[in-house]
């Protein structure tokens, strides 16, 4: 399996710095030329299929490989994988046979995971059993580092569409949609958890960033290769530019089974929208990181003050025709 790991250019990294608290003189110096270990994200990439077991080993090195925060100046604070990390279905059916609740062995054995590498996760979207027997939730779920699960956020936006030159997706087939907009705190900033399809709907982002203060954005993804094309990396930096936040995005990667495939590209994209970290579609599997530096969401925020600019759905009045 061909593997890498990637760092952001370095000038692209610019450390926060400690706030000194009253001391002498003497110490307060010596504490404010050091500066924080920075706030650093992985990225996953990876062609999950349908064998649990398999997709388990390989998020098991993805996460051995990363080096993180606790054992390393630079190691990474919270790795985010993809959507259905742990399980594409090659069938119709196949993925409402394995979902589980979120306390079933699957979910756990990645908690321990979690705990035993000493590393928050993102998992981008995991098969929960759903209300009913014919429905599951497609549910992106955050673990710190101790493996307890912090929040759980379940797809709001479901796939059906028709993909030129692909296949027909009908995702309500099998999935329950959610109903809430989360956001989680975590080491590196405040989270807002979406998955996939979700990246089409603005009003959400907006949400996420208006309404609930998100300072990085999720969007773990298996996007198909036909709309990947066309669109993936746009939207995400649209996304980025359009709330002033860090977006980070783990793609699913090639070719799952004979009928699916997915559009990699696994991108950290910063708050003026520059890609700050990318694992292009032909590097299957790998891990890219980057520094986020939420000293610079407050600069890119204050330069452009959209916030204060907003003015729809506040002071303008609808006209009739
Ligand atoms: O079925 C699974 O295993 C997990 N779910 C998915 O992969 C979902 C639903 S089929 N895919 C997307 O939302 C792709 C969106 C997309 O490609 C676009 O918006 O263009």
């Amino acid at each position: 399996m061909a593997f890498s790991l990637r760092f952001a250019p370095k000038n692209l990294a610019r450390a926060p710095v400690f706030r000194c608290p009253s001391a002498t003189p003497a110490a307060v110096s010596a504490r404010c030329s050091m500066a924080a270990p920075p706030l650093r994200m992985g990225v996953a990439q990876m062609t999950s299929t349908n064998d649990l077991e398999v997709n388990y080993n390989t998020c098991s090195r993805l996460v051995k490989a990363t080096p993180l925060a606790e054992a390393a100046a630079a190691g990474v604070n919270l790795l985010c994988l993809p959507e259905s990390f742990s399980f594409v279905a090659a069938k119709d059916g196949e993925s409402l046979k394995i979902a589980q609740p979120l306390d079933g062995p699957i979910m756990q054995r990645y908690c321990s995971l979690a705990r035993e590498s000493n590393i928050w996760l993102s998992l981008g979207g995991f098969q929960e059993k759903g209300p009913d027997d014919s429905h599951l939730y497609n549910t992106h779920v955050l673990l710190d580092s101790s493996g307890n699960i912090r929040k759980t956020y379940r797809k709001i936006h479901l796939f059906d569409v028709d993909v030129p030159g692909s296949m027909v997706y009908k995702e309500s087939d099998s999935t329950a949609a959610g109903e809430s907009i989360i956001v989680a705190e975590s080491p590196v900033g405040l989270l807002g958890l979406t998955v996939c399809y979700d990246l089409r709907f603005p009003e959400l982002y907006q949400q996420l960033r208006f309404q609930h203060h998100a300072q990085i954005l999720l969007v773990p993804s298996a996007f198909t290769k036909v709309t990947g094309e066309a669109h993936w990396e746009i939207l995400l930096r649209a996304r980025a530019i359009e709330t002033q936040c860090y977006v980070v995005a783990a793609a699913q990667a090639g070719r799952h089974s004979e009928k699916r495939e997915s559009y990699g590209d696994s991108l950290i994209i910063d708050p003026w929208g520059i890609v700050i970290a990318r694992l292009p579609d032909r590097l299957a599997t790998g891990v890219a990181v980057a520094d986020i530096d939420l000293s610079r969401i407050d600069s890119v925020r204050r330069r452009m003050p959209i916030a204060e600019h907003q003015r729809i759905g506040s002071c303008l009045k609808t006209q009739s025709v």
